[in-house]
């Protein structure tokens, strides 16, 4: 438990403005979205998503969560409409979570957390030539975050949970062809949008957030699946069980406010 304290204090949130100044950036996320205050913008129109079902490759853990690859060479599989100027493309989705019983999504909705969040992160491939350009520039980045509930099972969460303990350590990959993301989505697409960032290092502040209202349900034992997974890799001595991988809302500064569509 104190190791866990130790790591959080030197390598938590709050110690990431020492390597990356842009943690007390004016665009920082998450953030608490206080649904109230969210202005109606009649020139929003809904999101489309098309997504096809052959561009899933592996699913790895990268040591902070666990990330499902995406074949973003074309435009199968993309984001559009909604605050989005053109189609941006699906390249990976990861999750984050909090411990047992405990919430851990990074959104709050006027102060009250989830079980988790996913992150359907896509790039604008038609402004930027790469991914590694997209994820510095201001609009080069859209996330989906679809907040996971506490329920009954979710129908098909279990393909992923079902494959988690051939990732359980950091470095960690395997096959994972022909997953259609589509199904992880919730009955209707009303969001929130506002301009934000990375919620891990390295923070760019390069995301259009596009935050789903509905949350999806799934079971605390689909969710306990994720606690399987260790930050440290199969090597170290130190087991450390992957939880509470989520940054606390931050400051909305100089943003007016989120912009919603329903
Ligand atoms: C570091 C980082 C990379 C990527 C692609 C996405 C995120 S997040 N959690 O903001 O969706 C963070
Ligand atoms: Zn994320």
């Amino acid at each position: 438990f104190t190791l866990t304290l130790i790591h959080q204090a030197l390598f938590g949130p709050s110690a990431w403005h020492r390597h990356y100044p842009v943690a007390k950036g004016s665009r920082q996320s998450p953030i608490d979205i206080i649904p109230d205050e969210a202005r109606r913008d009649s020139s929003l129109g809904p999101i489309f998503l098309k997504y096809d079902r052959c561009t899933s490759l592996s699913i790895a853990n990268n040591g902070h969560s666990v990330v499902v690859e995406f074949d973003d060479s074309d435009d199968r599989s993309v984001i559009q409409g909604g605050p989005l100027d053109n189609p941006y493309r699906l390249k990976q989705f990861h999750f984050h979570w909090g411990g047992k019983g405990c919430e851990g999504s990074e959104h709050t909705v006027a102060g009250v957390g989830y079980a988790s969040e996913l992150h359907l992160v896509h790039w604008n491939a038609v402004k930027y030539t790469t991914y590694e350009d997209a994820a510095t520039a201001p609009d080069g980045l859209a996330v989906l975050g679809i907040f996971l509930e506490q329920g009954d099972d979710h129908r098909w969460l279990h393909t992923i949970t079902d494959v988690l303990y051939m990732v359980k350590f950091k470095g960690s990959a395997t096959n994972f062809k022909g997953f259609n993301p589509k199904c992880l989505l919730p009955s209707n697409l009303h969001y929130w949008t506002y301009l934000g960032s990375l919620t891990t290092p390295p923070l760019h502040e390069s995301v259009i957030w596009i935050v789903l209202k509905e949350p999806i349900v799934v079971s605390e034992k689909q969710l306990g699946m994720f606690r399987i997974l260790q930050f440290s890799g199969e090597e170290e001595d130190q087991r450390m069980r992957m939880e509470n991988n989520f940054r606390p809302p931050q400051p909305l500064k100089e943003r007016i406010s989120v912009v919603v569509h329903d």
